[in-house]
């Protein structure tokens, strides 16, 4: 019997995903410099996530810890991602959510300069990727928060958000995307076509700023 508070199996198998897909998105340079965090919800209490500062690109088991939904480590002396907040607030609001990826992207990051307050995203195919979306006549609105090193503000903003309606995720000015979804297919399925509809509308602007 174990003393933890939550299942050390099901951190193990869950912390071995996470570490597959950091791997990859950071294998894309999504990652730079130690940037970004992710985490998989363990259960109605409880979160694995990166600890703050590693190298998401060389992601080991010990890189990855539990947090309460307070943002408490739990069972680990490790400081928990600086972002931990814009994770716990996701898994307390919505039951469903059970996968948080935020990266740093080139794209993410040159979006959230040039769009101020959402990006809009239309007449894509892709949007089908966003659960729930049926068709591609619908329009997504990727909202582009203020930055802040300040999290209770940031947290305070996206909750103006989610009170608004669906979501998928947010961009964070100068900074990086926010995405997720019910389990780690879900959330990666969102943040690459966020991802790739980002640069089309980049590679829009140029060419219609060329022309
Ligand atoms: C060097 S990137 C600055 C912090 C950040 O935006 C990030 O995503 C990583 O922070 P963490 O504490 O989760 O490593
Ligand atoms: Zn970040």
């Amino acid at each position: 019997m174990s003393a933890l508070p939550y299942d050390p199996q099901r951190l193990h198998e869950l912390a071995g995903e996470l570490i597959a897909n950091v791997r990859e998105l950071a294998q894309l340079g999504w990652t730079p410099a130690t940037s970004s965090n992710f985490s998989s919800r363990l259960d109605e209490r409880h979160a694995a996530i990166t600890v703050s500062g590693r190298d998401k690109g060389r992601l080991v088991e010990d890189d990855i810890m539990v947090v309460d939904f307070d943002g408490r480590a739990v069972g680990s002396d490790h400081r928990p991602s600086a972002e931990t907040l814009l994770h716990t607030q996701l898994y307390r609001r919505f039951p469903d959510v059970g996968c948080i990826l935020h990266t740093h992207s080139h794209n993410q990051t040159v979006a959230s300069r040039i769009f101020s307050r959402s990006v809009r995203l239309k007449g894509y195919e892709l949007l089908k990727a966003f659960r729930g979306n049926e068709t591609h006549e619908a329009a997504i609105e990727l909202p582009v928060l203020p930055n802040s090193q300040d999290m209770p503000t940031l947290a305070a903003k996206v909750e103006g958000l989610l009170d608004r309606g669906p979501l998928w995720g947010y961009l964070i000015q100068g900074h990086g995307l926010y995405a997720w979804g019910r389990d780690m297919a879900e959330a990666r399925r969102h943040l690459d076509a966020f991802e790739f509809l980002l640069g089309c509308e980049l590679d829009l602007r140029r060419i219609t700023t060329v022309h």
